[in-house]
């Protein structure tokens, strides 16, 4: 038998040997008025926004599946003293000082308050929301976002959004219809197995796909009737939430190999089946399925990996900026010399990405891909990536430098991070490593040997504590003509002359957003790499020479609604001119097809939901 089998078998006989021993325990408390069962004239979400009826995690499997439950709460099921304990451990945190991150003591308290009112009144949290995107992003967003999924069992109050697990297996296809909206546009997938740079945090990482919907809505305008944050449980390897029995999830090891991409696959088949035109976007899953998964799903379903494209796409918009800051033209890129540390999901993502850019700007020969290979020195957690690597990751092996060539250099094999800086003294310096300071001052001093006019420093990693430096120790040691970018929000450093270092904040929100809209609203069946180098170059594009000049090669989150609005149209561009136009409700391809810039930007503009109550009639039907 197949494990798949096996745990299949496990649970359903676990499934009957719990409806029998509910059967005994109802019959031999007939007579007890409290145990007589309550009849309810509610299911689904209903019974869970219901305070009388609602148990929350403490509904039993065959509760769940009697009324219309299954996948609407996590997994494991709790008893009401483990529900109380788990309130409990959150509520004594309270008491004591809370350590929320270096920026904001407050801000998992905020968190909470903004939860609360996401629950109560959906237009009035979004009012909140944009109309105070600069404060409120870094709660509901990276790097809050972060610090919720690793408290989440504590946090945990009412379910938002669906979960598939590995004991669901045969079952997906009749559990999405159980949630209760007839449309949905764009659902953001996890299987929590690296959210932000924590590592696997299992099902608790349903938060991060909350907290990408969230900006789906306040920057694309999503009808947020009409989004499905989705956690795929299928196990933890953190053996930590394996021990804890207070762990929403599934207590057992990940699945692997075909058992793994079965449960995916039933996912993704059952979604399109209820919503053919959704837009699937998968986030926080590691490397070795981030890769897989999208090879195995981009030419089929309207699916999109935001770690591996969404966050290259950023990149090469910063990267193209730091080249316009200093006066060159962007054309110039293929001359920048780039070390990157990270060869995970999003580094490669960007190498990938970079190459094809420089390679296109080289005018697409071999020679030019070979020529855009030799501008990127990669390097992990085992230093230096050369042909001399053993097992090395199939992804990594077209970055892998020439034994030779690097000898030349100075640099060999599993050379440190400070050895490569110090030989190749690049333009660039870009860390997607999750490592926190790993740009250590020693690394920043080799910096100053850079041959750039205007070095750049990248710290995209996430949350805030895993940036590979913060702009004060940049700024510091490289001097205020610095670029500097990082994937969490910083404040600017001012020098006390009046001059500011900027601090940029590279991060794939500037585009994630503009590619779900704009796949949306022209219909296009598949995300093409041509759209999403429009998104990235129309985000390049979107800075004056004025500010670049000035070091701010992104914009600030206050103008998130515009750029992405752009992005959106640049994308629906793209795919009429890739003839993959379908058109979005009453506007066909043809129509589409029509219109000029301004009629375009007026079409995207009236299809963005924007918080505001309509009028409500009772009809009894
Ligand atoms: N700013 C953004 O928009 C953005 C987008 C996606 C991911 N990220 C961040 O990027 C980070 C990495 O994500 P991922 O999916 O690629 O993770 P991953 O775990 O797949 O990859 C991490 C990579 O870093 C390497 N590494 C580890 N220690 C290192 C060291 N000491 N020196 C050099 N390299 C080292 C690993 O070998 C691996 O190649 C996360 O922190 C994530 O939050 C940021
Ligand atoms: O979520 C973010 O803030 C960016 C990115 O998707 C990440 O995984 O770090
Ligand atoms: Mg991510």
């Amino acid at each position: 038998m197949s494990t798949a089998d096996k745990l299949r078998r496990a649970s359903s006989l676990s499934r009957i040997l719990h409806r029998r021993i509910l059967y005994q325990s109802t019959r031999s408390f007939t007579t007890s008025e409290g145990h007589r069962p309550t009849i309810v004239h509610k299911q689904g979400l209903d019974i869970l926004h219901d305070p009388w009826f609602n148990k929350g995690t403490a509904f039993t499997m065959t509760e769940r599946d009697r009324l219309e439950l299954r996948g609407l709460l996590p997994p494991n099921v709790m008893d009401s003293e483990q529900q109380i304990q788990r309130f409990m451990t959150d509520l004594k945190r309270l008491e004591k000082q809370a350590r929320d991150g270096p920026s904001d003591p407050n801000a998992l308290a905020k968190w909470r308050i903004l939860n609360r009112l996401h629950d109560r009144n959906e237009t009035m949290y979004y009012k909140v929301l944009i109309n105070n995107i600069e404060e409120y992003a870094p709660i509901v967003y990276t790097p809050t976002v972060g610090l919720v999924c690793q408290n989440y069992s504590g946090l945990f109050r009412r379910p938002r959004g669906m979960y598939f697990s590995a004991e669901d297996r045969g079952e997906m296809m009749s559990m999405v219809y159980n949630w209760p909206a007839e449309q949905v546009d764009m659902i953001v997938v996890t299987d929590g197995s690296r959210i932000l740079g924590l590592g696997d945090l299992g099902v608790h990482g349903i938060g991060i796909t909350v907290g990408k919907l969230d900006l789906y809505v306040a920057a694309a305008g999503i009808n947020p009737q009409r989004v499905l944050p989705v956690m795929i449980d299928v196990g933890t390897n953190n053996e930590k939430l394996l021990k804890n029995p207070l762990y929403l999830g599934l207590q057992q090891h990940r699945l692997e190999g075909e058992d793994y991409v079965d449960v995916i696959d039933e996912f993704m088949e059952a979604v399109y089946t209820r919503w053919p035109h959704v837009i699937v976007q998968f986030e926080d899953f590691q490397s070795k399925w981030a890769f897989k998964l999208l090879q195995r799903y981009r030419n089929t379903y309207r699916m999109f990996n935001d770690d591996v494209q969404g966050t290259a796409g950023v990149a090469i918009a910063g990267l193209l900026g730091a080249v316009r800051a200093q006066g060159r033209p962007m054309i110039d890129f293929p001359k920048m010399k780039i070390v990157v540390a990270g060869a995970g999901s999003a580094g490669l993502g960007v190498l990938n990405a970079a190459r094809k850019t420089m390679a296109r700007m080289l005018g697409n020969t071999v020679t030019a891909f070979d020529s855009a290979q030799s501008q990127f020195w990669v390097v992990d957690a085992q230093g230096l990536i050369t042909e001399g690597r053993e097992n090395i990751d199939p992804e990594a092996q077209h970055f892998a430098r020439k034994i030779k060539e690097m000898e030349r250099q100075g640099l060999k094999e599993g050379a440190t991070l400070v050895e490569v800086v110090r030989e190749v003294k690049p333009d660039v310096l870009l860390g997607l490593s999750a490592v926190g300071g790993l740009f250590s001052k020693e690394v920043l001093e080799a910096m100053k040997g850079s041959t750039s006019t205007r070095p750049a420093i990248f710290a995209m990693s996430n949350p805030t504590k895993n940036a590979e430096c913060t702009p004060e120790d940049a700024f510091s040691i490289l001097g205020e003509n610095m670029i500097f970018a990082s994937g969490s929000p910083f404040n600017n450093v001012e020098f006390g002359n009046g001059h500011v270092g900027h601090c940029n904040q590279g991060n794939n929100m500037y585009l994630f957003p503009g590619i779900g809209l704009g796949t949306l609203l022209s219909g296009t069946p598949i995300v093409t790499d041509g759209m999403l180098q429009a998104a990235s170059e129309c985000l390049a594009a979107y800075m004056s020479e004025d500010e670049v000049l000035k070091g701010i090669i992104y914009p600030p989150i206050s103008r998130i609604r515009d750029i992405t609005k752009k992005i959106a149209a640049s994308v629906i561009k793209e795919a009429i001119e890739e003839d993959l136009v379908v058109g979005y409700r009453e506007m066909d391809a043809r129509e589409l097809q029509k219109l000029n810039e301004e009629e375009l930007m007026k079409y995207v503009e009236n299809n963005m939901w924007s918080p505001e109550y309509p009028t409500l009639v009772y009809k009894d039907d």
